[in-house]
C-alpha cells in the first residue's frame, strides 16, 4: 500500500518574494491569474516538437468571465487559427521562455465534462509514480481521435432573437452569420462551414462573439454527421425450437444454437458460429421459426443480447460477503478470496445492483478479452443495455462512442480490460478487478508501465468508493495489503491518506480504516475441488516412455471419448522458457545470488575477428552471473541435460498420432486473432463439437464450462522455472486456475499435472490446494532478498539495434546509478545484465534493476537525467514495479 501525495503547490506565478506562504491574506490579489494546460488538436504537420508524433501540452490563461475545468473541450487561439483543445489540468507555472503577457487566453468552452474533475490528478499521479511524461499518460488514457471526431457547431437561440429590424445595428459579419443560420432549416451549422462562407477565421469569430454576447447564438460539440449508425442483418428466434417438427436435424441444431445465444444474433456472426450457409437460415425464416431483420448496429459494444436472468439465491458465504460490501459507503479495499467456482461473479452482480439504484456507475476490469464474452453475457443477462464493453480492441469509432456515452452520467456498467480503468464514469460507485492477480493488468509497453490495480486503488480513493479485488489466488501484494506484512493477520485496518475531491486543500486528508478480507472457501453446491494427480516424468523416462504424454494422461485422454466427457489440455506458452534442466533428476540451474533460474544464451565469440564460435552459456539476467553450459547434469551426471520447451504445434501433432479419433479445438493466440474468435470457439466447445480444448494461458482465465471433467497440464516445468523472482507465485496461480476449470458441472473433475520436479514446493501446494502456507513461505523468501511486496523494484530496460552499443550504454548508466547508490544506502543497483531473451524483433535488450528498501524513494528527476543523456539510437524504458523482467 502506498501513500498518495498530490501536488497541491500554491500558485507559483504569484510568488512575490517569500511572503506568499507566511502571509495568507496577501495571496488574494494573485488568485485572478488562472492558467490551464490544454491538449491542442494540432493538424498533422502543423507543429514540430522534438518527437514528431508527440502531441503537446500548451498553457493558456482563463479569462475572468468564463469557467474552465479539466475535461472541458475548448476553443483556443493557436497561431493565426482557433483550434479545439481539451483542458487537462490547472497549472501555476508559466512555461519557460514566456512571460505572463505572452500567454493567450482561452477563447470559449465548447463542451463540458469529457472526464470527471479529479481525473487530471489521477493522470498526474500515474505520470509521477510511473516516471512517464504526462502527455504519454494522456495518450494512453484518452481514446484516439477524441478531438478530431468532435465537431464544433453553432446554433441560433431562436426565441431570444427579436422579430425584426436587427439589420440596423448588427455589424456585417454578425449579420452574415445570423442570416446564414436563419437560412438553414435546422438553424445550425458547423464552424468550419461558417468560416468558409463568412470569409475567414477572424471575421467569423468577431461576428459570432457579437451574437454570443447577445445570447442569440451558442456553440456546441457534436459527432460529425458523416458517422452514420450502421445497419446490419440480425436473425431472431420467433418460435420454440422444441415445437419445430418440419425441420431437418441440422436445422433443429441451428435453432438450438440460436436459442443458446439468447434468441438473437447478427446474421454474419451466427453463420460463422454454426458453420452454416445463409440458405439454411432463409429456409428457417420461410418456415416461420426465425425472423431476418435490418437493425441498427450499436457502435457501443454491448455483446449479444441475453435472455434476462434473476439474482440467484446466495450461499451463506456469498451472503456474508455481500452484506459487508453493501454496508460500505466510502473508500474501502476488499479482497474477495474465493476458490474457483465459488460464485464470485454472482457476488459482483448483486453488489452492483444497489449501486445503479443510487444513480452511480460501476467499473469491472477483467484480464483478457478471451474471458470477456462469457462474463459480459452474464452481466448483460442481468443488467441489459446498461452494460458496455470498453477495451483497446474496439474500433476507434466504438471507443469514441462509448466514451461519449460514458460521460452522459447515466448509471451504467463498463466491463473492460486494463485500459478501461480510464473510463470517464462519474459518479462511480464501485470498482471491481476480477482475477486481480493476473499479470495482464500491468502494461508492459509503451510507457506508462502502469498496473491497473494501482490505478484502480487511486481512483477508488479519489471517488471515495469501494474497490473489490477478486481472485482464487490473490497476488502477494493484495494479500499483504489486507492481511498485514506477514500475511498472517486478520484483515489489517490501515491508515490511508485519502484525497478528498470536494475540498482539495493540501491538508484535508482523513484517516480511515478500510481493508477487508472476504472469503468464499467452497464451491457452489459444495462441489468438491477436483483432486490433483502429479505425474513424475522422470519415472516415465525410466520406463522408456519418451512421449510428451505420460501413460496416465494417455489413459485419461482415451477415456474422454469413451465416456462422452470433455477435457482441457494446458500448454505453457512457447518461447518463454529459457531454463536448462535435467530430465533424469529434475535439477535446474540457478543463480547462486538471485534465486532465479539461469537463462540459456548463445554467445558468438568474435574476439579476433577471424573465427566465429558459438558458445552456449548460462546467464543470470538480474546480476549477469554466467557460466558455461554443462554437458552433463551437475547433480546426477545424466546426459539428458537440456534446454526446455514444447509448443502447441508439437502437442497437437502428437495428439493426432496417438488419438486420431479425438476432436480438438486449439485455443491460443494463433487461433483467436479475429474479433469474435473466442466466443465462437468456446460456443462450439460448449456445444460439444469437440472433446478437447488445447491451449495456452488463455485457458486459465475464468472459463465456466460444465462439461469439462479432465484438465491436463502437459508440463508444469516451463512455468516453475521462469527466470524471474515471481516464477513460483505465477506458477502457483496458473496451475490452480487451470485446475479450477475441471469438475464445475455434474461430473466430478480430475486434474493431471506432469512435471520433472514433483517435489517442487509449488507442485506440493497445488496438489493440496494450500494457498496460505504457500504464500507465507513465499513471503518469507521475498523478504530475505527484499523483493516485492517488501522492497520495490524499478527496471531500466534498454534496447537497440547495435548489441555493443546497448551493452555499453547499460554499463555507463549502471556507473551513474552506482554513484547515486553510494549516497542512498537503501538503494541497491543490480546488473547490468542481458534480458533473458537477448534479442527480440532485431533489438538487443539489456536491463538494470534498482532495488529499493521499503519506504525509500528515488528522486524521479535523477532517472529523468538518464533519459536525457540516452543516445538516440537506444530506447530506455523505465518500468516501475516490473512484472516481467525480460
Ligand atoms: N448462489 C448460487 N446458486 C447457484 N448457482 C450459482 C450461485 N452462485 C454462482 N452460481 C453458479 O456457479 C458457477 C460458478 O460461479 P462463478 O463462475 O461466479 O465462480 P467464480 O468464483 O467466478 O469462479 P472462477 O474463479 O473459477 O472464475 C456459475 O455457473 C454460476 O452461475
Ligand atoms: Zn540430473
Ligand atoms: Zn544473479
Amino acid at each position: 500500500m502506498f501513500t498518495i501525495t498530490f501536488d497541491q503547490s500554491p500558485l507559483k506565478v504569484a510568488e512575490a518574494g517569500a511572503s506568499y506562504n507566511t502571509n495568507s491574506s496577501s495571496d488574494n490579489s494573485f488568485k485572478e491569474i488562472r492558467l490551464i494546460e490544454v491538449l491542442v488538436d494540432i493538424p498533422a504537420g502543423q507543429f514540430k516538437s522534438q518527437d514528431r508524433d508527440e502531441p503537446q501540452l500548451f498553457t493558456y490563461s482563463i479569462p475572468t468571465h468564463i469557467n474552465v475545468e479539466p475535461g472541458d473541450i475548448l476553443s483556443v487561439p493557436f497561431g493565426a487559427m482557433y483550434l479545439g483543445a481539451i483542458a487537462i489540468r490547472p497549472t501555476t507555472q508559466i512555461p519557460p521562455g514566456l512571460t505572463l503577457e505572452q500567454i493567450k487566453p482561452v477563447d470559449e468552452v465548447v463542451s463540458k465534462g469529457l472526464f470527471p474533475p479529479y481525473y487530471w490528478q489521477l493522470l498526474q499521479q500515474i505520470a509521477t509514480y510511473y516516471q512517464t511524461p504526462l502527455i504519454q499518460v494522456i495518450r494512453t488514457a484518452l481514446p484516439p481521435g477524441l478531438l478530431r471526431r468532435s465537431q464544433r457547431r453553432v446554433r441560433l437561440c431562436v426565441d431570444k432573437i427579436p422579430p425584426s429590424g436587427v439589420e440596423n445595428f448588427l455589424h456585417p459579419p454578425a449579420l452574415k452569420i445570423l442570416q446564414l443560420l436563419q437560412a438553414n432549416k435546422s438553424k445550425d451549422m458547423s464552424w468550419a462551414e461558417l468560416k468558409k462562407k463568412v470569409g475567414g477565421d477572424y471575421w467569423t469569430r468577431k461576428g459570432y462573439q457579437d451574437l454570443l454576447d447577445r445570447g442569440w447564438a451558442e456553440s456546441y460539440l457534436d459527432t460529425p454527421k458523416t458517422v452514420q449508425a450502421k445497419q446490419q442483418l440480425a436473425v431472431i428466434l420467433i418460435a420454440d425450437p422444441h415445437s419445430a417438427v418440419d425441420v431437418t436435424k441440422r436445422q433443429q441444431e441451428v435453432l438450438q444454437i440460436l436459442k443458446s445465444c439468447g434468441g438473437e444474433a447478427w446474421l454474419s456472426e451466427f453463420l460463422r458460429l454454426c458453420k452454416t450457409s445463409s440458405s439454411t437460415v432463409k429456409t428457417l425464416a420461410q418456415k416461420g421459426y426465425v425472423l431476418l431483420e435490418e437493425r441498427e448496429m450499436l457502435r457501443l459494444a454491448q455483446g449479444i443480447e441475453q435472455t434476462p436472468d434473476r439474482p440467484k439465491t446466495l450461499t451463506p458465504h456469498q451472503t456474508n460477503a455481500l452484506n459487508i460490501i453493501n454496508q460500505l459507503s466510502g473508500f474501502a479495499e476488499i479482497l474477495l478470496h474465493g476458490v474457483t467456482g465459488s460464485g464470485k461473479t454472482e457476488v459482483y452482480l448483486q453488489a452492483i445492483a444497489p449501486i445503479l439504484e443510487q444513480g452511480k456507475s460501476a467499473l469491472v476490469l477483467v484480464p483478457e478479452i478471451g474471458l470477456t464474452p462469457q462474463l459480459t453475457d452474464r452481466f448483460r443477462a442481468r443488467f441489459g443495455e446498461k452494460v458496455c464493453v470498453y477495451h483497446s480492441g474496439l474500433s476507434e469509432g466504438e471507443r469514441y462512442d462509448t466514451w461519449r456515452n460514458m460521460t452522459r452520467q447515466q448509471p451504467q456498467i463498463i466491463i473492460g480490460t486494463r485500459s478501461a480503468i480510464f473510463a470517464p464514469l462519474s459518479p462511480l460507485g464501485l470498482i471491481i478487478l476480477d482475477e486481480e492477480h493476473d499479470s495482464s493488468f500491468k502494461q508492459d509497453r509503451p510507457a506508462p508501465c502502469y498496473h491497473a490495480r494501482n490505478v484502480a486503488l487511486w481512483r477508488a480513493q479519489m471517488e471515495n468508493c469501494p474497490l473489490i479485488l477478486g481472485s482464487a489466488t490473490p497476488s502477494l501484494e493484495s494479500w499483504v495489503a489486507v492481511r498485514g506484512q506477514q500475511g498472517r493477520g486478520t484483515p489489517k485496518h490501515q491508515n490511508i491518506e485519502r484525497f478528498d475531491p470536494i475540498s482539495p486543500e493540501p491538508n484535508s486528508k482523513s484517516l480511515i480504516n478500510d481493508c477487508y478480507y472476504l472469503s468464499l472457501p467452497e464451491r457452489i453446491q459444495s462441489r468438491p475441488l477436483p483432486p490433483v494427480e502429479v505425474v513424475d516424468m522422470r519415472q516415465e523416462l525410466r520406463q522408456k516412455n519418451r512421449s510428451i504424454f505420460s501413460s496416465r494422461l494417455q489413459r485419461a485422454l482415451q477415456q474422454l471419448q469413451e465416456r462422452g466427457q470433455q477435457g482441457i489440455l494446458f500448454i505453457h506458452r512457447r518461447g518463454h522458457s529459457t531454463f536448462v534442466s535435467c530430465r533424469s533428476c529434475g535439477y535446474v540451474m540457478e543463480c547462486p545470488d538471485c534465486d532465479v533460474s539461469l537463462s540459456y544464451h548463445h554467445i558468438v565469440e568474435d574476439a579476433l575477428q577471424t573465427s566465429r564460435q558459438v558458445v552456449p552459456t548460462l546467464r543470470c539476467h538480474y546480476c549477469n552471473y554466467g557460466e558455461l553450459y554443462p554437458q552433463r547434469c551437475p547433480q546426477c551426471d545424466s546426459p539428458y541435460f537440456k534446454h526446455f520447451g514444447s509448443g502447441t504445434q508439437r502437442v497437437v501433432e502428437e495428439l493426432g498420432r496417438l488419438f486420431p479419433e479425438l476432436r480438438l479445438i486449439r485455443f491460443d493466440s494463433d487461433t483467436t486473432r479475429t474479433k469474435d474468435a473466442h466466443r465462437i470457439l468456446l460456443t462450439r466447445f460448449a456445444q460439444r463439437e469437440a472433446d478437447l480444448l488445447v491451449g495456452t494461458q488463455m485457458l486459465t482465465k475464468g472459463l465456466d464450462l460444465a462439461g469439462v471433467s479432465l484438465v491436463g497440464v502437459v508440463s508444469a516445468d516451463g512455468l516453475l522455472h521462469l527466470s524471474d523472482y515471481r516464477a513460483s507465485e505465477r506458477a502457483f496461480q496458473t496451475l490452480l486456475q487451470v485446475a479450477g476449470r475441471a469438475g464445475r458441472g455434474q461430473d466430478p473433475g480430475r486434474v493431471i499435472i506432469q512435471t520433472y520436479t514433483p517435489e517442487h514446493p509449488v507442485i506440493q501446494a497445488v496438489q493440496h490446494y494450500q494457498y496460505q502456507p504457500f504464500v507465507e513461505r513465499e513471503l518469507q523468501e521475498r523478504q530475505e532478498l527484499n523483493y516485492p511486496p517488501f522492497g520495490q523494484l524499478i527496471a531500466l530496460k534498454l534496447s537497440g539495434l547495435n548489441q555493443a552499443e546497448v551493452e555499453q550504454t547499460a554499463e555507463q548508466f549502471a556507473e551513474v546509478l552506482f554513484s547515486i547508490a553510494d549516497e542512498i544506502p537503501e538503494l541497491e543497483v543490480v546488473g547490468p545484465a542481458p534480458a533473458p531473451i537477448l534479442r527480440v524483433a532485431n533489438r538487443y535488450r539489456w536491463q538494470i534493476l534498482l532495488k529499493l528498501l521499503p519506504g525509500t524513494f528515488i528522486d524521479p528527476t535523477r532517472l529523468e537525467q538518464l533519459q536525457e543523456v540516452c543516445p538516440r539510437s537506444i530506447r530506455l524504458m523505465i518500468d516501475v514495479d516490473p512484472l516481467h523482467l525480460g
